[in-house]
């Protein structure tokens, strides 16, 4: 298992910090086609992730691999434009790495986005999901291993992962901006992927509580609870999950950044709203 210490990860922090003028109080990672956030961010500071040493490199199409640093409505940001997955063969580990690096660059707020499949049958495809808990399917955890101490407890407690606060701010923006019916709160699982789940998988989940499924997502933020951090998730919902038997309809990734490139203009109203409204001397 490759595995990073607490000084290797305070070494790439550092050597990444060097590199920029920013000093990002708030982490945003985007998920599949969600990555034009990046257009957004002014005073841009781009590192592409081979360039960091240890850093895993994206290869899933709609995931460009650089960290944008900048100004979002005032905010000092770091953005990951585009994640890795455990499914791409990196050991959850490696998938733990930017997180523990942002939060040792001085990160003390991670924003999560991600495409998901909706589950939930009130869930259209373009509409959004603030994500109030998740439901970890992947047989994966980051946090398996020596625990260092330094990032966090052995034993986290996760019934609280999704801030609230952050929650309630989500959906009373979304009110205030008039697309209050586009977004719901909801569930997020995660399967391992990479293949798209099976209809009996998607029934078996919708019975355990689930309005939308993907394959990212939760190690990043047990990670990022692990180590204390404020986190708020949120997925835009690229297609619907197929629940029936034989159906001619078929998942695909196409679909699935097609929604991200037509849909995510509200995703990212949304959340550079709730960016201008945060306080980040917390
Ligand atoms: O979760 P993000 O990275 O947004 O990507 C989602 O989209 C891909 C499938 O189309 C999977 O990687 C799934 O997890
Ligand atoms: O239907 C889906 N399943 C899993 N991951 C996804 N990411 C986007 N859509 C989906």
């Amino acid at each position: 298992m490759e595995s990073f210490t607490y000084e290797d990860i305070q070494q790439i922090a550092n050597d990444i910090l060097s590199k920029v003028k920013c000093r990002p109080k708030l982490g945003i990672i985007c998920g599949s086609g969600l990555g034009k956030l990046a257009d957004m961010v002014e005073d841009r500071e781009v590192i592409p992730y081979n360039e960091i040493p240890g850093f895993p490199i994206s290869t899933v199409p709609g995931h460009a691999g650089k960290l944008i640093f900048g100004t979002l409505r005032n905010k000092s940001v770091v953005l990951m434009q585009g994640r890795v997955h455990c499914y791409e063969g990196y050991s959850p580990q490696k998938i733990a790495l930017p997180v523990r690096t942002m939060k040792l660059m001085g990160i003390k707020v991670l924003f999560v986005t991600n495409a998901a499949g909706g589950i939930n049958r009130n869930f259209n495809v373009g509409d959004m999901m603030v994500i109030k808990d998740h439901l970890n399917l992947s047989g994966v955890n980051p946090l398996v291993g020596i625990n260092d101490e330094r990032f966090g407890p052995r034993f986290p407690p996760m019934s609280r992962a999704y801030d609230i606060e952050l929650r309630k701010l989500a959906l009373s923006i979304a009110k205030e901006m008039g697309f209050a019916d586009l977004v719901h709160e909801g569930v997020y699982s995660m399967m391992l992927g990479p293949n798209f789940e099976t209809v009996t998988e998607c029934r078996l989940i919708s019975i355990a509580g689930v309005d939308a499924t993907g394959m990212s997502t939760v190690p990043e933020v047990i990670v990022a609870k692990h180590c204390g951090m404020t986190v708020f998730g949120m997925s835009l919902i690229t297609n619907k999950v197929i629940m029936e038997y034989d159906q001619d309809a078929t998942a695909n990734h196409e679909e699935v950044l097609e929604t991200g490139e037509k849909s995510s203009r509200y995703t990212q109203q949304l959340i550079a709203e709730i960016v201008g409204r945060l306080d980040l001397d917390i």
